[in-house]
């Protein structure tokens, strides 16, 4: 890799070496460098961490902090081989990077739904940036995806009603499932973090009704793993990254319940239109082509984001 200039901006390596301290290479010899979008949110955040591990790794995140937190990164703020950059991916980036993991997106429904529009820019201009900037710099992009464009599926033939079945262009593309784990935000509006949260306050459990309708969750360890691996190997996707595990709403409520706080009611809530009823990967794709299978179950991911909720609520072990 080039050297850096003092805006962040590679120069090309045919200049010659730049004095210090602007040289990086006086601390480290780093050969790969990464930009993380959205890096500062849950998933996100766990990459990085990943990432960091490896010695060999320059990690560049770019956040707005709509959902996300620095809070998240504390532990690199200040070390060398990490960059943290306030930045809306609706606006033109330019870093020269090697690699570029594009996740900025709100993901919660309450947080998606508050503003469509800046929604529908984030994911079609700011892709289209990260796409540009990508092919700028020759930079191999995986793009997140998630399991919400399967919809509730239909099949053959397609009548109009059928919401239809994209093409998606030959890059990374990990199709995320519900994922869960300890930093999601605590007023995410999700369901994992929704019923940890009101266990461990002593409120009822909110299932949205029926409550039969399922989900398949997928520990963050196992799926940055997954993106690690997609990233890393020669396939591009779409590739389902989730957790085969299926549960109904109904069946995590008293999972959770029975984990964290046995007193705690199950209410019936009303639902948001349209909620798929049933979700399950089919991870077939990422066995075969990334070796890829998810190794916690939900009965032990579970109690490690309660650890992580406890501590950020202030609820002592034990109610
Ligand atoms: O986590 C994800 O991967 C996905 O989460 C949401 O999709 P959704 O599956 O609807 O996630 P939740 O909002 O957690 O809802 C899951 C199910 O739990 C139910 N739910 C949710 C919240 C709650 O308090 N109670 C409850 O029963 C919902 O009705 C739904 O059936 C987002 O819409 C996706 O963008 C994201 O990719």
């Amino acid at each position: 890799m080039a050297a850096n200039s003092s805006n962040g901006d590679h120069v090309a390596s045919k200049q010659p070496p730049l004095p210090s301290p602007l040289r990086f290479s006086k601390f480290f010899q780093s050969n790969m460098r990464i930009l993380v979008t959205g890096g500062a949110g849950f998933i996100g955040s766990h990459l990085v961490d990943r990432l960091m591990e490896n010695e060999k790794n320059e990690v560049i995140v770019a956040d707005n902090y709509f959902t996300g937190s620095k809070d998240n990164l504390k532990k690199w703020i200040g070390h060398p081989r990490f960059e943290l950059i306030r930045h809306d991916v609706t606006e033109p980036l330019l870093v020269e990077v090697d690699q570029i993991y594009h996740l900025a997106c709100p993901a919660s429904p309450i947080f998606y739904k508050y503003n469509p529009v800046k929604t529908i820019k984030t994911n079609v201009i700011g892709t289209l940036n990260m796409l540009g900037l990508a092919k700028r710099v020759g930079a191999r992009i995986l793009l997140t995806s998630t399991s919400e464009v399967y919809g509730d599926p239909l099949i053959h033939p397609q009548p109009e009603s059928y919401w239809g079945n994209v093409n998606p262009i030959e890059i990374r593309i990990a199709r995320i499932f519900n994922t869960y784990g300890p930093r999601m935000n605590i007023d995410d509006g999700r369901v994992v973090s929704n019923f940890i949260a009101q266990a461990l306050r002593g409120e009822s459990l909110t299932v949205q009704s029926p409550g039969t309708q399922t989900r398949s969750f997928c520990y963050v360890s196992d799926l940055v793993d997954g993106l690690i691996r997609l990233m890393g190997g020669s396939d591009t996707g779409p590739i389902n990254l989730g957790n085969p595990g299926e549960f109904t709403m109904l069946e995590l409520a008293e999972t959770v319940k029975e984990l964290i706080n046995p007193e705690v009611e199950i209410k019936i809530v009303e639902n948001t239109p349209d909620d798929p009823r049933q979700r399950k990967p089919d991870i077939t794709k990422a066995k075969e082509l990334l070796g890829w299978e998810p190794q916690i179950k939900l009965c032990d991911g579970l109690p490690l984001m309660q650890e992580d909720f406890r501590l950020r609520l202030g609820i002592d072990n034990k109610n």
